[in-house]
Parts: structure tokens; C-alpha cells; sequence
């Protein structure tokens, strides 16, 4: 008895938190099956490799400054061109150049930067966390993967924050400078106590979490607030999760550890200043953009903020006479959270060691735009990803002219539960498979899901679990694309799609039914689909017109209704047979239909 779980296609996790930082993802070997030559166009990867020749090296391009121990990985691999400051227009004339990208904060990779590439760039790396620098939409939609190094910087970043928050709090800033002008002004530099005193942690992320558990140690009293954050993960450290409102009403102290998003930009503003209490001192290093700079400056002069210490700014470097940057009751540092020698060090392995992979075909975990599919999961699924593809390449020709396709369902049939089959590699094969022999668009893992969106193309799943020993992840996939007209009637199904059926077989992918005939034929090279009437002879005459024309029959099966009713031939061929060969075939009395499909 078979049962089903029905899902439909939603855009994959980013991130799978259970991986750990050093796994890596090797997606070299699905390349060997997914990638055997196919006839009538150019291949490509499903992740990024690098198609060089023998010799040739990929080019890396680092635009900012990276630590010496990650650029010595680099320039094991690739050629590295280290060209820090380009301008726009430089690092878009050179980027057609580069099959990689390395950059920090202060490079703008906008969509022009992955238009001028010319389709050459297959890896962003951000030697950091933050990737609202990198156009991530523009990324997937060129196929572009983009990593980080999300866990190098933490520890600097929160103890950044703690010397903000402590700096602040005694006027160090402002008493070294008023030192150095050769004043002495003891009474004018009175501080604030930390101790006792409740700090708001806006995020509690890696940087915020590290940051409440050093305020704690200041004995400071420590709320957060993270909508995402898991409430037991704040108790265990002591730290209450609290609502926004109430974080920064209460607090003291408020330090911003968030990321810059639509729903965080300038999420303290003149609303939300007047909601606090009165006399707060407010750190961010996290993204100037969440805080609305001009309503931080009237919250200042109004005396609702009494201080505040900025390591981050809305523009970078800030303008020279920004008035929030010259005001006396700011501690500014230009963007240094990441900036030690430990982090960059760090940061610069954690950046190498992903680009590096990515351009070897494997997928880092720290992979931002792309599904996170673990090594072993991989490995089982190999055979089912190459008869994924060729069955998508297989039904989208089955489609006639002008139909249109909208909607395609994808069944798994498999004995496994549903939550032990990751599909997601599997679903972004068929898309590619569906959609690069109409389109010029290339599908890989990165843009699947996006490019199936963007041409209205709707890709429901649905896993059958069958009795049985689930030893083999996959018993069959079924692809099947309804409201459409087909170029052979007898591929439609009863319920009216086209639908074909595919099984690996000692490995190697085989089409087993379509429509509602029963075959057996090797998905590769050339098939010949033909419906005719069962009766002897059949098989030899389209053989034998087939050997006449010196085309090789590589595979052959008939399924039929009934004796003498109605069949199915496939026939795999090795050469394309000429237009009169197939017109010979045609004109044999008793077939019905014919089609030619090259995968
Ligand atoms: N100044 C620097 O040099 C420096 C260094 C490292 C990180 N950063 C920045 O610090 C920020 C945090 O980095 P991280 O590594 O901790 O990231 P993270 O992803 O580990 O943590 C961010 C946290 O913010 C939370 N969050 C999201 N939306 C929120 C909202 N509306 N309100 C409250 N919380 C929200 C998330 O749930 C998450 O827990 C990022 O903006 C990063 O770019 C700056
Ligand atoms: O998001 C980050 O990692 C930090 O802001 C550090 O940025 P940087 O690499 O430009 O110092």
C-alpha cells in the first residue's frame, strides 16, 4: 500500500545550521553523472566549476585587503589578482575577467558588477558576515554563488562593542582628545557606572550573545531582543528575551546586534527614540542603516540620548561634516569591529578555504544563496540526479509548440519516510532539465528555484512511500506537466498530463513508462518514441530501415496495452537518423505516431 506526502515547491532553506563550519559539501562527483555530453548543446555544471583546460587556472579577484594565511590558499589554486580600492567601473570591467570575487564591506557588489561578468563569475566571497554589500537577488539570478565567513569575526566584533559601550560610558574618546589638546578637565569627563545598569541586546545572534555574556561579567542586568532567537539559548546565559518595546524602554544601555534587512533599516527612529527612556546610551556595531541617523542627532540635542558610540555608519566612510559623527556626544570608529589581527587571520582562512571549494564544485557550508545538501545525502543520490535532469530534458520535449507549461508535479517514490529524502538536488535537476532546452538561460543549484518562478513555472512535489527496504533512497521518479498538449498523444496519461517514469538501473538512469505504457529503454543519446498497432514484425521493420541508414539501435522495448492492441516502441539510438529515415519510419502502416527526442 502506498501512502503520500504531498509538498509544494517553496524557496529552500539558505542555511542549514546543522552543519558544521568545516563541512564541506563535495558536489565534484555528482558533476560525473550529471554531466556526460550531451548532443545538440554545451553542458554545465549544476554548482560552479571552473571548465578550464589543463593548465588553466581560475582567477580569483581580491578587492579589499585579506590576511596572509587565506591569500597563500588562494594562489595555491587559482591565479589572484589583489586590486584593492577599484572603482565601480574598474571592478566591472575587470570582473569579466574572474571566476571569483573576494571582498569585505567596502565594495558594493550591485547588479551591474554580476552583468559586466558575462556569466564568468561563479563565486562572491565576503570575508565577513555581513552580505548587505552583495545584491544576493541579482547573485541567483546569474547563478553567482555567494559565501561568507560568518563565525571568525564574532568574538571581535562583541569585544568591540564592549570597548564602545565601557569608552563611552567614561568619555575615553573625548578625555584623550581633550588630553592631547593640552586640557585637563576632570569635572567635565565624569562618567556613568555600568555595573547594576540594564543593557537592551537588539539580536541575539553570535555577536549579540557574546556581547550579553561580557556584560554579564560587568554585572550589568542583561535583557535581549530577537524575534528568531530561541528563548532557552538567552536563559541559559541568563538573559531574558524581551518584546522591542520593552527592551528599549527599560534599558540603559541599548546595543544593536541585528542585521541590516528591510524590517531592521532605520528601526530606531524619531518613534522609537521618544519611546525610550531618557538619558539611554545606544553602541552599534552592527549596520548604520538600522538606525536613522538624523533622528539619532535630534534625539541627542532633545537630551533623550545621552550618548552614543558608533562603529557603523549609513554611508561609508561618513561624510567629513556629518553632523552626527561631529557631535560632541559621539564616539565614533571607522568600521573596525572586524579589525583584528586574530579575526582577519581567521576570517581570511574561513573565505579562502569556501571560494576555493566552491570553484572545485563542491559547496561550502557557509553557502548563502544556495541549499544546503550534506556530503553523504550527495553521494546516495548521484544516480538519481543525472535520470532527474534527463527525465526533465525528456518531457519538456514531449510538450507541443505553443502549449505553454505552467504547472509540472514531481513524484518520488521511494521507501524511505519523507523526511529522510532531501529533494531539493533532485528538484533543481528536473528544473534544469525542464527549462535549458527551451530557454538560454543555464540552471544550476543556485538559480533553480528562481528561474522556475520567473517563468510562471509552478513545481509541486510529492513523495510516495512504498513497502519495502529503504536501503535505496529512490524506487522511481515521475514527472508529470499538465494542461499541456503533447507532440505524442499516447504520453499523455489518463488523468490527462504528460507523464513520464524513470528508475536508475545498475546505476544508469532508464525511462520506464510513458504516459500509460510500461518501457525500458537507457535515458541517453537518442530516443525514438513510437505508437503502433501490437503485431509481428514490427520491431524488425523499424530495425531494419534503422540498419539500412547505418544508425545504430542502442536499446529497445515495447509496452503494450494488450496483445495486439495498441504499443509503445522506444528505441535508444546512437546516431541521429535522417529526416527520410524518420519519414520511413512514419509511413510503416501500423504506427500511429512517431517522435525524436535528444537529450
Ligand atoms: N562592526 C563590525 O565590524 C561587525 C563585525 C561582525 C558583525 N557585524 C554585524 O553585526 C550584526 C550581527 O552579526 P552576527 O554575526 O551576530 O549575525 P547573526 O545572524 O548571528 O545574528 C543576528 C541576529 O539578529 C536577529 N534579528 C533579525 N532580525 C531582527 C530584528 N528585527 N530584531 C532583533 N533581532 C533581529 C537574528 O534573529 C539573529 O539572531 C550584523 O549586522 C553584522 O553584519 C559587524
Ligand atoms: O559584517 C561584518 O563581518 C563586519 O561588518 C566586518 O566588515 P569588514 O570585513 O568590512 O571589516
Amino acid at each position: 500500500m502506498a501512502t503520500t506526502a504531498s509538498q509544494t515547491l517553496r524557496t529552500p532553506s539558505i542555511r542549514n545550521p546543522s552543519l558544521s563550519l568545516s563541512s564541506k559539501l563535495p558536489l565534484s562527483s555528482a558533476f560525473s553523472v550529471s554531466f556526460r555530453p550531451c548532443r545538440g548543446r554545451a553542458t554545465r555544471p549544476l554548482v560552479v566549476v571552473v571548465s578550464a583546460g589543463l593548465d588553466a587556472k581560475p582567477t580569483i579577484l581580491v578587492a579589499e585587503k585579506l590576511g596572509e594565511a587565506g591569500l597563500e590558499l588562494l594562489k595555491d589554486f587559482a591565479n589572484v589578482d589583489c586590486s584593492y580600492n577599484l572603482s565601480p567601473e574598474e571592478l566591472c570591467t575587470k570582473i569579466s575577467l574572474c571566476d571569483a570575487l573576494i571582498v569585505r564591506s567596502g565594495t558594493k557588489v550591485n547588479r551591474e558588477v554580476f552583468e559586466s561578468s558575462g556569466g564568468r563569475l561563479k563565486v562572491v566571497g565576503r570575508a565577513g558576515v555581513g552580505i548587505d554589500n552583495v545584491d544576493l537577488a541579482a547573485a541567483t539570478e546569474h547563478g553567482c554563488l555567494v559565501v561568507n565567513a560568518p563565525t571568525a569575526n564574532t568574538v571581535a566584533a562583541a569585544e568591540h562593542g564592549i570597548a564602545l559601550l565601557a569608552a563611552m560610558a567614561r568619555n575615553v574618546a573625548q578625555a584623550d582628545a581633550s588630553v592631547k589638546a593640552g586640557k585637563w578637565q576632570r569635572n567635565k569627563y565624569v562618567g556613568v557606572s555600568l555595573v547594576g545598569k540594564t543593557l537592551a541586546v537588539m539580536g541575539f545572534g553570535k555577536v549579540g550573545s557574546e556581547v550579553a555574556r561580557r556584560a554579564k561579567g560587568l554585572g550589568m542586568h542583561v535583557i535581549a531582543h530577537d524575534p528568531y532567537a530561541p528563548a532557552d539559548r538567552a536563559r541559559a546565559i541568563g538573559v531574558e528575551l524581551v518584546s522591542f518595546d520593552e527592551a528599549i524602554a527599560t534599558a540603559d544601555f541599548i546595543s544593536l546586534h541585528m542585521p541590516l534587512t528591510p524590517a531592521t533599516s532605520k528601526i530606531l527612529n524619531d518613534d522609537t527614540f521618544a519611546k525610550m527612556k531618557k538619558g539611554v546610551r545606544i553602541v552599534n556595531v552592527a549596520r548604520g542603516g538600522v538606525i536613522d541617523e538624523e533622528a539619532l542627532v535630534r534625539a541627542l540635542d532633545a537630551g533623550i540620548v545621552a550618548q552614543a558610540a558608533l562603529d557603523v555608519f549609513t554611508e561609508e566612510p561618513p561624510a567629513k561634516d556629518s553632523k552626527l559623527v561631529q557631535h560632541e556626544k559621539v564616539t565614533a570608529t571607522p568600521h573596525l569591529g572586524a579589525s583584528t589581527l586574530e579575526a582577519q587571520e581567521g576570517v581570511a582562512i574561513e573565505i579562502a578555504e569556501a571560494v576555493v571549494g566552491a570553484l572545485k564544485g563542491e559547496l561550502a557550508a557557509t553557502a548563502v544563496n544556495a541549499p544546503m545538501v550534506p556530503a553523504e545525502v550527495l553521494t546516495e543520490l548521484k544516480p538519481f540526479v543525472d535520470l532527474a535532469e534527463r527525465l526533465g530534458r525528456f518531457a519538456v520535449q514531449l510538450v507541443a509548440g505553443g502549449s505553454g507549461m505552467k504547472t509540472v508535479k514531481v513524484t518520488y517514490a521511494s521507501s524511505r519516510a519523507p523526511d529522510d529524502l532531501d529533494t531539493r538536488l533532485l528538484r533543481a535537476m528536473i528544473t534544469k532539465g525542464l527549462i535549458e532546452p527551451i530557454s538560454s538561460v543555464f540552471v544550476n543549484l543556485v538559480n533553480a528555484d528562481f528561474t522556475a518562478k520567473q517563468r510562471g513555472l509552478r513545481i509541486t512535489e510529492e513523495k510516495v512511500i512504498l513497502d519495502g527496504s529503504p536501503e535505496n533512497p529512490l524506487e522511481f521518479i515521475q514527472v508529470q506537466i499538465a494542461n499541456v498538449e503533447s507532440r505524442f498523444a499516447s504520453a499523455i496519461s489518463e488523468s490527462g498530463e504528460i507523464k513520464v517514469e524513470g528508475r536508475v538501473k545498475d546505476g544508469v538512469p532508464h525511462l520506464t513508462k510513458v504516459g500509460s505504457f510500461e518501457v525500458d529503454v537507457s535515458l541517453e543519446g537518442s530516443i525514438i518514441l513510437c505508437r503502433q498497432v501490437d503485431q509481428p514484425g514490427m520491431i524488425g521493420t523499424v530495425g531494419s530501415i534503422l540498419g539500412q541508414e547505418n544508425v545504430n539501435v542502442s536499446f529497445m522495448s515495447v509496452g503494450r496495452i494488450a496483445p495486439r492492441k495498441q504499443a509503445v516502441m522506444a528505441i535508444g539510438v546512437d546516431e541521429q537518423p535522417s529526416k527520410e529515415t524518420l519519414r520511413k519510419i512514419g509511413e510503416i502502416p501500423a504506427v500511429e505516431e512517431f517522435v525524436f527526442l535528444k537529450l
